[in-house]
């Protein structure tokens, strides 16, 4: 049956609730949507699912998840589960302070379709390395399940994801070059475009606080960030022929959301990458058909430290 979600105090910071910064926070919000009051037991079945639905974000023009009060909403709201419980085991698991080994950590970060497996593949073979993404293998079985979920839910999965892969990558970092198919500006790339709607204009600024790299996060030694012209992603994707993703659907039906998400890769992250490590803003062509595959290599040279 349906029913109405009550309103609760209003958060202190809207953005936050969609981006957790730090560990404890990810922590909670796993621990409340695994053991949600009132369904205790239940593990997903019709009555909880219902929950669920009833709270979901409402679309609205220009927000791609129905925005803040949806995000609010829905937390309150959420039914349990249980595989909340299973990803918040493995966060557990990790020590609380990842430090890395002495091996270079190399990012690659953008938008669908710019080449990250394509050039973290190459990249690992060149260098004889280790390829992690996130999230992390151990975890992606559960990634549908968290992919219809709403923003905060979700947010929380790929969140905790990132802290179970810093663990990865330390223990790999003291073994080999670790390259990484995304990390954490994949996740607040998309929680800031979901949960602001609007233009542009009103996203965060570019020094606000929900760009800063969380403190109990391990940090890369280097993020490229790669860019294709927006026509080439959209051939690319086409060429691809997967199915479309319901981000890119998304994207392509939401010309606000479109226009506040790649904005926040191209102007905001970029900024956000620099106190990580060095910043690249590549066009990339294939090696061979433009920039040769020397000089792709060539930026990931590990002259950090
Ligand atoms: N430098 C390039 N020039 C031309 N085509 C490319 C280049 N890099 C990748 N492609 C093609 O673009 C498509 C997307 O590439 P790839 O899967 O590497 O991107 P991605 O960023 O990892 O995408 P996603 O995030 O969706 O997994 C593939 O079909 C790939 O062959
Ligand atoms: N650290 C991450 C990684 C991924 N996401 C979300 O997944 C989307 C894309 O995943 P691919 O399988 O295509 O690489 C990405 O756009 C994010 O929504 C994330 O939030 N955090």
């Amino acid at each position: 049956m349906l029913r109405r979600c009550p309103l609760g105090p209003p958060g202190p910071q809207p953005l936050r609730r969609a981006l957790p910064p730090a560990a404890a926070a990810v922590r909670r919000r796993l621990r409340e949507v695994s053991a949600r009051r009132g369904l205790r037991g239940g593990a997903r079945g019709p009555a909880a699912g219902a929950a669920v639905r009833v709270c979901r974000p409402r679309r609205q023009a220009g927000g791609a998840a129905g925005g803040r009060e949806g995000s609010r909403l829905c937390l309150q709201c959420a039914a349990r589960i249980p595989e909340a419980g299973a990803v918040l085991d493995l966060l557990e698991q990790c020590p609380e302070h990842q430090r890395k080994g002495s091996f270079p950590v190399v990012v690659l970060e953008g938008l669908d379709a710019t080449g990250k497996t394509t050039v973290t593949q190459s990249v690992k073979d060149t260098l004889n390395g280790i390829l992690l993404r996130s999230p992390p293998a151990c975890i992606s079985q559960w990634r549908t399940i968290f992919d219809d979920e709403p923003a905060p839910i979700k947010r929380a999965f790929y969140a905790a994801g990132n802290y179970i892969l810093a663990s990865e990558i330390a223990k790999a970092s003291t073994q080999a070059p670790v390259i990484v198919d995304r990390y954490w500006h994949s996740t607040a790339a998309y929680a800031v475009a979901t949960e602001v709607d609007g233009k542009v204009q009103d996203l965060p600024p570019a020094h606000d606080e929900v760009y800063q790299w969380p403190e109990d996060l391990l940090k890369p030694d280097l993020v490229l960030l790669l860019t294709v012209d927006p026509e080439e992603r959209v051939q690319r994707l086409q060429r691809r022929g997967l199915e479309k993703t319901k981000e890119e659907a998304e994207l392509e039906a939401n010309t606000l959301f479109r226009q506040r998400y790649t904005f926040l890769w191209n102007k905001r992250m970029e900024a956000v990458l620099a106190p990580v490590g060095s910043v690249a803003n590549v066009p990339l062509t294939l090696p061979g058909q433009g920039i040769p595959k020397s000089k792709l290599l060539g930026w990931v040279v590990f002259g950090k430290d």
